[in-house]
């Protein structure tokens, strides 16, 4: 039987840069790892893609999904909907392919009640000063929303020690070496105790 993929999952308080280092990480040639899409009811931004960067979703069309039970998690962010399509989740990692998601911390906690054995990483700003200028400099928010992300950013920051690894985002570079790093050994530690080799044992 082939091996399950492993589901990734990268949070984090907004503004921190997890979509530019996930950008990063997919625009390196050797990621094998599929992105999942996720659900939103948030408008496009100037650029975004339906189908590319989210799903674009109503209301009345999310809470249907919900409804019917086609999210692993979703949350409600600063007055929106997101959420992650279970199916697409669930087919990926049965066909043996590594899963990334790139989700905010309430979403984060929910999927690691259903999927413990995941990779949770979570990616922190230098500092809190830091991360209020990258929110700001990124000019894609209203004074208003920001100091909302703001007073958000630091709750979610508490919730760091509950992931298995924390990545400083310092660089963007940096930052994705590390998360390499970290998938890469937990493919060797999890694989030294894996079904394969274990059979392998049994049948010599
Ligand atoms: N729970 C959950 N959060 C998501 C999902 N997709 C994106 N997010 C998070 O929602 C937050 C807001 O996303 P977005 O509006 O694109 O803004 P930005 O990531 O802060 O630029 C970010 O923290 C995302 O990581 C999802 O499927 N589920
Ligand atoms: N390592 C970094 N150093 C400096 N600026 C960064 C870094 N990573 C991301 N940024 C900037 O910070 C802002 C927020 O990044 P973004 O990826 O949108 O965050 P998130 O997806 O976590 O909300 C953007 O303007 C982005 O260019």
């Amino acid at each position: 039987m082939r091996e399950k993929g492993l589901l990734i999952v990268l949070s984090g308080p907004s503004g921190v840069g997890k979509g530019t280092v996930r950008k990063e990480i997919f625009a390196r040639p050797h990621t094998a790892f599929e992105y999942s899409i996720s659900m939103t009811t948030r408008k496009p931004r100037e650029g975004e893609v339906n189908g590319v960067d989210y799903f674009f979703k109503t209301r009345e069309e999310f809470e249907g999904l919900i409804k019917q039970d086609k999210l692993l998690e979703y949350a409600e962010f600063v007055g929106n909907y997101y959420g992650t399509p279970v199916d697409y989740v669930r087919e990926t990692l049965e066909a043996g392919k590594d899963v990334f998601l790139e989700i905010e911390v309430q979403g984060a906690r929910q999927v690691r009640e259903k999927f413990p054995e995941g990779l949770f990483i979570f990616l922190a700003p230098p500092s809190l000063s830091e991360l209020q200028s990258r929110i700001v400099t990124r000019g894609t928010e209203t004074a208003e929303v920001i100091q909302r992300r703001m007073t958000a950013a630091k709750e979610e920051i508490e919730m760091m020690d509950l992931y298995d690894y924390v990545v400083e985002n310092d660089t963007v570079a940096a930052a994705c070496d590390r998360i390499g790093a970290i998938v890469i050994a937990e493919h060797c530690r999890r694989e030294r105790v894996s079904a394969r080799y274990k059979k392998m044992l049994e049948e010599n």
